[in-house]
């Protein structure tokens, strides 16, 4: 084929580029592919083509920027603007009773929560500046973290770009899907390589692998549940929040529900713990947080965590027994 000319090159590069974003959105964040793996392969070698013919066509957002390639010396340190809190945990219903009892008391109205299963993964915070994603870091000890955006660049459900130029921060897991974490282990037993104890540990050590290309090939993914900086967002709810952040282009989880009272809570908790191995993803409980914002921010802080959310744990059950016992090949 006749070398195209740059003009050419650069509107053909443009297309191939939305293209193949928008399959990889299908495909990575809404598990809903619409074309078949070698009609993504050829249009993505196209572009790999032109762009090596044209390097200056290059952007930040094209699908080849995600492959890695960069042996990093270490990760900087990130100081987060907007500190990581951990959760309260409660173990049983009465703990989660009196959570709501404390709520109510400091509120002096009953109020309605967002319930979300609590992703076993590790905390990330992703930075954009008008709709780039420019950083992305590790909670570290929640004020100063790890910058690890070269790996998570690799993240195929991370967005480059975001569908509008916002300038936002936002906060989610980062984890390992369990069919991935048993097809790693299998690998590394071959290998003769330690293998990982679960998926959480198989997703950190993902992520701080300095060798970028590494974790290129860990098929991890995300699900992202808070607005750090809303930018221009208004959201007044954490269930609106989660609609605005997937309709940005980040992968939330579907499962979350707003619950109006404890009750209601307490059965979707059980729900969950009856289902949860049928989840492709491991969670190790169910994490409930004041639905409205404004009385989230009346409620504020403890030197260490939010008083207006808790998280429901879950029994350590024999998860290894669980994972090995079930067929999780897709
Ligand atoms: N692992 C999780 O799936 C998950 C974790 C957190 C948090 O750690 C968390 C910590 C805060 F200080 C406030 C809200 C939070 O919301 C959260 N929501 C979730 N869905």
């Amino acid at each position: 084929m006749e070398p195209l000319t740059f003009q050419a090159a650069e509107e053909r590069s443009v297309k191939l580029r939305e293209e193949l974003n928008q399959y990889a959105y299908e495909y990575y964040v809404q598990d809903q592919p619409t074309v078949e793996d070698f009609v993504y392969d050829k249009k993505y070698q196209e572009l790999v083509a032109i762009e090596m013919e044209y390097p200056d066509l290059i952007t930040p957002e094209s699908p080849t920027q995600r492959v890695g390639g960069k042996v990093l010396e270490g990760f900087e340190k990130v100081v987060h603007d907007v500190p990581l809190y951990s959760l309260n945990d409660v173990f049983s219903k009465e703990e989660l009773i009196a959570f709501d009892e404390r709520v109510k008391k400091a509120v002096g109205h009953p109020v309605s929560y967002c319930c979300e299963l609590k992703i076993d993964g590790l905390s990330i915070s992703l930075k954009y500046e008008e709709g780039l994603f420019i950083q992305g870091a590790t909670r570290g000890d929640g004020t100063v973290g790890e910058n690890i955006t070269e790996n998570l660049k690799t993240v195929k459900s991370i967005p480059l770009r975001l569908k509008e130029p916002l300038t936002i921060e936002v906060r989610g897991e980062c984890y390992m899907p369990k069919a991935s974490f048993i097809k790693l282990n299998q690998q590394r037993e071959e290998e003769g390589k330690e293998v990982f104890a679960n998926p959480r540990n198989a997703a950190a050590g993902s992520l701080r692998q300095l060798d970028t290309k590494i974790a290129a090939k860990r098929n991890l993914s995300t699900f992202l549940y808070t607005l750090a900086d809303f930018g221009p967002l208004e959201s007044t709810t954490q269930d609106h929040a989660l609609t605005e952040m997937s309709r940005l282009g980040f992968r939330t989880n579907p499962e979350h529900r707003v619950c109006k009272t404890i009750d209601e809570v307490w059965e979707y908790i059980e729900a969950f713990h009856k289902t949860r191995d049928q989840l492709p993803y491991e969670i190790d409980g169910i994490v409930i947080k004041v639905n409205e914002f404004d009385v989230q921010d009346d409620l504020g802080f403890t030197v260490k965590a939010p008083r207006w959310a808790t998280a429901y744990k879950f029994p350590p059950e024999e998860a290894q027994t669980l994972l090995l016992d079930i067929d999780w090949t897709v």
